[in-house]
């Protein structure tokens, strides 16, 4: 049988469901899992035709979604380019997502093949993994499927976090050239960490013990593996696991988790910490990871991603100014809209780097930041990473230190370069830097929260009839159409001390994001209501 027909034939079995339109959006298809079948075995051939527009490099397919019901799972392409994935084929994943019949599939396949120049003899390989939602081996079914069906090279790593898929990604595509990035396995993933944790820690232990909140995702059971491979608790870092319950899928973010606690800004109620214990919590996925802590009088404060951001940010330029390469590496942070105003301030001029704003989606941050050495890109929702330059990498690899100062210093960046996830936001990578910051600087979490006082700000989700007419600009801080809207907006916020308000059409969900932020509590809220109600107005 043509593997045409062989794509026919499985096709069949996977029909797309009834009048559901697909949108491969800010982080891929997420949507009610009962209706992602046909949607993850079309993802199947869209894996393969772009691993073959590679000339067979490997390309991962990740079953998971990392927000909380409706939407309850996703799939996302994980691109071998070091990108997450170009605009052009998240349009061909959306037009193939969407045709109607067997048959329109298999000729838009034939199209995008001819289009792309595609050799379908060529060999592919495609990766894939899932989280540990219900649905997952369901879907990971439908995958295998496609794959077999367009005659795929496959591996199928079964449960993974998404980070660890993308470090695998990166690892066959590396293997045996200069940029070789690890041992493409689950095990590798933690060796690398490992060691590379051990060396920046230069046997600096932390103070107290760090609870992390899984989620009772993904995280909990590959945090469990990830710490039989650091070093002993009493030597080092003793972290408590906490909501690692993946037996029953229900519990999945479920008062608990890095969602639940952005925007409920409390601890989970199961939480024991006591004060000042410092906490950290993983979404489903283990993409994204938030800090908080409680303190003595009760007080809850959130350590988000525009802090882990800061820290790192900090802790790179003073480990390049010691290690006498302040000169010729240009360290910079990139942000969206959502950071808080008050770290902007504080990376631009107590730590005097340069800061870049993007619109929302880390596939954006991930690509500005690349114009930097060394590049620092946090979502404030947890989400991000540092990335080296190839230049960065070799000059601290290659730079002769002066002194034992220096030496040091280089050691530890060394370190970092090998224990920070540079495929994408990874939480468990993540959570070990913030680790290594706070034990070299000597500091707990108020220490921490001390670098800048945020200003108080308010998140208001607005449903609109159709999104699509909130169009924006300037990394999504100020709206183009509805043609009146901006205006509106800019006289509320004209009237608010240190006020800063934007409007911006979500990617993942019908609806208009409304952000402000003020000097007071009282002005943030009343200007995130007044803008609120602009956007009802037009929308
Ligand atoms: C304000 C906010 O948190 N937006 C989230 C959310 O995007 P929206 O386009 O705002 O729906 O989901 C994205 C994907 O997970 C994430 O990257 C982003 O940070």
């Amino acid at each position: 049988m043509s593997s045409f027909n062989k794509i026919l034939e499985a096709s069949a079995k996977h029909p797309p469901a009834e009048g559901v339109k697909y949108q491969y959006g800010t982080a891929g298809f997420r949507m009610k899992a009962d209706v992602l079948d046909s949607v993850v075995f079309r993802c199947g051939l869209v894996a393969s035709l772009r691993s073959r527009s590679l000339g067979g490099k490997t390309i991962g397919v990740m079953i998971t979604a990392s927000h909380n019901p409706p939407v309850d799972n996703g799939v996302k392409l994980v691109d071998p380019t070091g990108e997450m994935l170009i605009a052009s084929w998240e349009a061909y994943a959306t037009e193939m997502a969407n045709a109607k019949t067997d048959q329109e599939l298999v000729e838009l396949y034939k199209a995008l093949a001819a289009k792309n120049r595609i050799d379908l003899s060529t060999p592919t390989h495609v990766v894939f993994a899932r989280d540990t939602r219900a649905s997952g081996s369901r879907l990971a079914a439908c995958l295998n499927d496609a794959l077999v069906a367009c005659e795929a090279g496959i591996t199928d790593y079964k449960i993974l976090t998404t980070p660890q898929l993308h470090y695998i990604v990166r690892c066959i595509n590396t293997k045996g050239t200069d940029e070789e990035y690890g041992e493409p396995t689950e095990k590798g993933y933690y060796e690398k960490l490992s060691s590379a944790f051990k060396l920046a820690m230069k046997n600096k232990k932390s103070s107290g013990a760090l609870t992390v909140d899984c989620a009772n995702g993904v995280g909990g059971p590959k945090l469990l593996e990830l710490i039989k491979y650091l070093p002993p608790k009493d030597e080092s870092l003793d972290i408590k696991v906490v909501n690692d319950n993946v037996h029953n899928p229900d519990s999945l973010n479920v008062e608990c988790g890095a969602d639940f606690v952005k925007t409920s800004q409390r601890a989970p109620p199961s939480s024991k910490a006591g004060p000042i214990d410092r906490c950290c919590s993983l979404d489903g996925d283990a993409d994204r990871i938030v800090y908080y802590f409680t303190d003595k009088r009760g007080v809850f404060h959130l350590l988000d991603g525009d802090r882990i951001a800061a820290l790192a940010a900090a802790f790179l330029a003073d480990l390049s100014r010691q290690s006498g390469l302040a000169d010729i590496l240009k360290i910079g942070v990139v942000q969206t809209a959502y950071a808080n105003g008050a770290s902007t301030k504080y990376i631009e001029k107590d730590l005097r780097l340069a800061v870049r704003c993007t619109p929302t989606g880390v596939k954006y941050l991930h690509h500005e930041a690349t114009n930097f050495d060394i590049g620092v890109y946090f979502e404030a929702n947890g989400h991000g990473t540092v990335i080296f330059s190839d230049y960065a990498r070799k000059n601290i690899a290659s730079h002769e230190p002066k002194s034992p100062a220096q030496q040091d210093a280089l050691e530890i960046l060394q370190a970092l370069t090998q224990l920070i996830n540079q495929a994408v936001g990874d939480a468990l990578s993540d959570m070990l830097l913030v680790e290594v910051v706070l034990a070299h600087k000597g500091w707990g979490p108020e220490e921490w929260l001390g670098i800048y006082n945020d200003l108080p700000n308010r998140l208001v989700r607005v449903v609109v009839t159709d999104r699509n007419v909130f169009v924006a600009e300037d990394a999504e801080r100020r709206l183009v159409t509805p043609k009146g809207a901006q205006p509106a907006i800019d006289e509320a916020v004209k009237k608010v001390r240190q006020g800063r308000s934007f409007a911006r059409a979500s990617g993942t969900e019908d609806a208009v994001r409304v952000y402000a932020e003020a000097e007071t509590r009282a002005e943030a809220d009343d200007l995130a209501n007044k803008v609120a109600a602009i956007v009802k107005q037009y929308g």
